[in-house]
């Protein structure tokens, strides 16, 4: 494309991140043309700066806790994790930072890309400024789907910005443990890069703000992260109220209520504000900074032919749900412009229904927390009769075999009316795996007469269903 042509597409996506790659992948296996516009690597967040590189970092240890949790096994394990290889693995993992391979998928996809920095600039219109300064226009016959992402918070905390503190980007990419760590926030980020680094050789200082780690989960998951953190050295501090930053020299020194800490770097994960500052979206009447207001089907309220998807949204802030919003607002976009009705109950193929009833997440610390649905908490507030069960998970035999000593809770969080269950929550070494029974369970509204059916093969960690059913049945 040269520096000043003007082209027009079906679609037009803001944001090459794994939300935008599979807006644009959905509408044009309905034969739709798309192009996507990316102002830094194709992949977005996920690949080269969150859940890819976190995972790997987290991944050795796990794999090594494992193998310790076996007696005979444990005695293979002899030396301490190689990190210089871990993080060898990271960086291959993230393909050297290179995204070479979906540029190659998107292009086999049948999608144009253009790179570079994107604005709206009125309706259904997009001006690109590309690296080389030239500028495109590009104009969208159906839908400009904003998939932009969202970017680090950082609390107004005096001095803090000046520090150049570390954000998700640079806890996930950094090339060596710093001697000493501080975090702020104990939250998904904060929890799992606390491990991750203490792991790999930092003295860790957790700060949370408030009274639990994980504050949106069960209580007994931020007790038992906690727990572990502080078992294995990391030191947490609850209730931190950190006032100001500096920086001495090489040091980083963070004033508290309690007094001054120092490190050599300080991670800020404190959650997450929408990329939506300089995406032009006031050239259409909304505010920017703000998450987009979107309904069922992802469509901006009051603007028919925008589409706000993924984190810039804010609905769910986890990569595989903005790929099912992707889903439902692809099937939506395509349609629309076939002029065919579109279906706005719940659980239709146009809208994201899961977002609000049915979002399963794992928190990947030692324990791991994974969750689907409303948590007890959540369930209170709903005003929905319901009954809360809790299983110990270790004592079910496939745990037994699993790992000596295993340690770990179940939660289920049962509608008392209707007899289905509304969420559940897994507290434990590698409960992951359990958390996509739990989904179909909870988005099929699985009766719980019915679910005595579904037997969990013996000896598998999975027998706990049938103790959170006895517990229920009591
Ligand atoms: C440390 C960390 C770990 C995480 N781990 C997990 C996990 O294990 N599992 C999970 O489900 N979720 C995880 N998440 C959340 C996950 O990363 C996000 O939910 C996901 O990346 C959102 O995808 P997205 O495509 O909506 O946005 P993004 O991945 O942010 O993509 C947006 C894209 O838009 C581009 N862009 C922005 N503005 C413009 C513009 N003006 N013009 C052109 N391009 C633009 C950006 O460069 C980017 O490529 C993690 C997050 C963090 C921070
Ligand atoms: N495994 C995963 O799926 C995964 C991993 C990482 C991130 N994510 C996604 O990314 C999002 C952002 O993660 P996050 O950890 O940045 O946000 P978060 O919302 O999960 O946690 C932020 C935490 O910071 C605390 N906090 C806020 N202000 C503070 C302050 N001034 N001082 C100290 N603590 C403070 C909050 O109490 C909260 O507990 C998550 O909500 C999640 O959706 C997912």
């Amino acid at each position: 494309m040269s520096s000043t042509e003007e082209k027009t597409y079906d679609v037009v996506v803001l944001g090459a991140g794994s939300t935008g790659e599979n807006v644009a992948d959905v509408v044009v296996r309905g034969g739709l043309s798309a192009v996507l516009v990316e102002e830094h690597l194709v992949g977005g967040e996920c690949s080269y700066y969150a859940c890819m590189p976190s995972k790997a970092l987290l991944r050795g240890t796990e794999a090594i806790a494992e193998a310790r949790a076996v007696k005979g096994a444990a005695a293979a394990v002899t030396g301490e994790q190689d990190v210089a290889a871990t993080l060898e693995r990271r960086d291959a993992i993230t393909h050297g930072w290179d995204d070479a391979g979906q540029v190659s998928w998107v292009e086999g996809a049948g999608i144009d890309l253009v790179r570079g920095s994107a604005r709206l600039d009125g309706e259904r219109t997009v001006v690109v400024t590309r690296p080389d300064g030239g500028t495109a226009r590009l104009t969208a016959r159906h839908a400009v789907a904003v998939c932009t992402g969202s970017e680090a918070a950082v609390p107004p905390v005096e001095g803090l910005p000046d520090v150049q503190p570390w954000t998700p980007r640079e806890a996930t990419s950094a090339k060596e443990a710093p001697r000493r760590l501080l975090v702020v926030g104990g939250g998904y980020v904060g929890c799992e890069m606390s491990f991750a680094w203490h792991a790999l050789g930092s003295q860790v200082t957790l700060l949370q703000r408030g009274e639990r780690l994980l504050t949106g989960a069960e209580p007994q998951a931020g007790e038992a992260v906690l727990a572990s953190l502080r078992d294995r050295g990391v030191d947490v501090r609850l209730g931190a109220d950190v006032r100001a930053a500096r920086r001495e020299d090489d040091e980083v020194v963070l004033t508290t209520a309690e007094g001054e800490l120092r490190g050599d770097e300080v991670l800020v994960a404190v959650g997450r504000r929408a990329r939506t500052t300089d995406v032009g979206v006031d050239t259409v009447g909304l505010e920017p900074g703000r998450y987009l207001d979107v309904d069922d089907t992802l469509q901006v309220r009051g603007l028919p032919w925008m589409y706000g998807v993924g984190d810039v949204n804010g609905r769910r802030l986890l990569t595989h749900m903005g790929k099912y919003q992707a889903r439902q607002a692809g099937a939506a976009i395509v349609a629309r412009a076939r002029g065919e009705e579109v279906a706005v109950e719940d659980w239709s193929p146009h809208t994201a229904t899961a977002d609000r009833a049915a979002t399963p997440a794992v928190v990947f610390t030692d324990p791991q927390v994974a969750s689907v649905g409303l948590t007890s908490a959540q369930a209170r507030e709903s005003g929905r009769p319901h009954r809360v069960v809790e299983y110990p998970i270790g004592s079910v035999a496939g745990a037994t075999i699993f790992a000596d000593g295993y340690e770990g809770t179940a939660i289920a969080v049962v509608d008392t009316e209707r007899e289905v269950l509304l969420g559940l929550t897994f507290v434990g070494p590698a409960v992951a795996e359990l958390l996509q029974a739990a989904t179909i369970a909870v988005v099929g509204e699985v009766p719980i007469a019915r679910l005595w059916h579904a037997v969990p093969a013996y000896p598998t960690v999975s027998e706990i269903w049938l103790r959170l059913l006895e517990a229920w049945r009591g």
